[in-house]
């Protein structure tokens, strides 16, 4: 049965995973631009700061072409021509207690620090997935590039883990990617994601083209691995109803700016933009007429 929304339950679920995010930041973004070369010049990211906290889920919610994978791919240093990081700084809080400056990275070091410190889940996992190779070629291969003194037996081992983490069958690392269901395909690239325990979670859109069930399926294991790891996540959708349920807190994008940064519970009992509030009204669920995403009943 579709519920209506109860506030004092909901936003956000991750709360009632009982994982308290903290106050310490784990990634932050000051003051950062990036603008598309083309002509005209599209200034997709303007002026952005934000700051990510260590374990948290921070949602980053707008319309199509609001500038959110922009930015994620911006703090992940993923940038390709026409895209230009005009100004801004990335700093990234290792908890050795190391600031790394992410915009300064390159080469090797760049390659040593992605994947390691934050990794990314993107939508549509067939186009990330290497067609050719098996799961378990695609998973040694992190391995071998980020843990060269791994033995073959611990990569198995890890990547049997991982597959099980992520509720993949083992047996399944001798399958390539067009032998797994949509919903395997993106549990193996969160296993891809975690193989090397970052600290921080990008995921841009990673089950939206997924049916519902299969969608809540792995939400609820994305949960159980934050606070069983206590990795942070910048998870983007377009789904408000889905961020509010798995948000710590929620930062609404318009036109390449964030125009409100709040908790998941602010921003929808209290939220202060007009952008915000036609943003709310304009997903029917949350007003209870056509019932709530994942928040039926059962717990996520
Ligand atoms: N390669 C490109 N060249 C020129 N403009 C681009 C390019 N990629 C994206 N843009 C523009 O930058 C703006 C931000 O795009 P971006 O993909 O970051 O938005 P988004 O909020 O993630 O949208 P979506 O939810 O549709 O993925 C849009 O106006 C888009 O058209």
């Amino acid at each position: 049965m579709n519920a209506p929304l109860d506030l004092a339950t909901t936003p956000g679920i991750a709360g009632n995973f009982g994982v308290v995010a903290g106050q310490e930041p784990v990634l932050t973004a000051r003051n950062v631009s990036i603008t598309y070369e083309v002509e005209p010049p599209v200034h997709a990211v303007r002026n952005v700061s934000l700051t990510l906290h260590r374990g948290e889920i921070l949602g980053l919610a707008g319309e199509s072409g609001c500038g959110k994978s922009t930015l994620a791919y911006g703090v992940n240093q993923l940038l390709k021509p026409p895209a230009l990081m005009r100004s801004g700084d990335v700093i990234f809080h290792d908890q050795s207690g190391k600031d790394i400056d992410v915009v300064g990275l390159k080469g090797d070091a760049l390659r040593a620090f992605r994947w390691d410190k934050i990794s990314m889940v993107f939508q549509g996992a067939m186009n990330s997935l290497n067609p050719v190779i098996t799961v378990r070629s695609q998973l040694f291969d992190v391995f071998t590039t980020h843990r060269p003194g791994m033995s073959k037996k611990e990569k198995e081992e890890r990547s049997s883990e991982l597959l099980r983490q992520v509720g993949v069958d083992p047996s399944r690392l001798d399958s390539f990617a067009h032998q797994l269901s949509g919903g395997m395909r993106q549990r193996v690239m969160i296993a891809m994601a975690l193989a090397l325990n970052p600290q921080v979670m990008i995921m841009d859109e990673p089950t939206t083209a997924l049916d519902v069930v299969v969608q809540r399926g792995i939400l609820r294991e994305l949960m159980r691995l934050r606070e069983t790891f206590g990795f942070a996540v910048i998870f983007i959708t377009h789904d408000l109803p889905l961020l509010l349920e798995i948000s710590d807190r929620i930062a609404v994008m318009l036109r390449g700016e964030i125009v409100e940064l709040n908790t998941a519970a602010n921003i929808y009992a209290n939220p202060q933009h007009e952008y915000t509030q036609r943003l709310l009204g304009s997903f029917p669920s949350l007003t209870g007429d056509r019932g709530a995403f994942i928040r039926t009943g059962e717990a996520i």
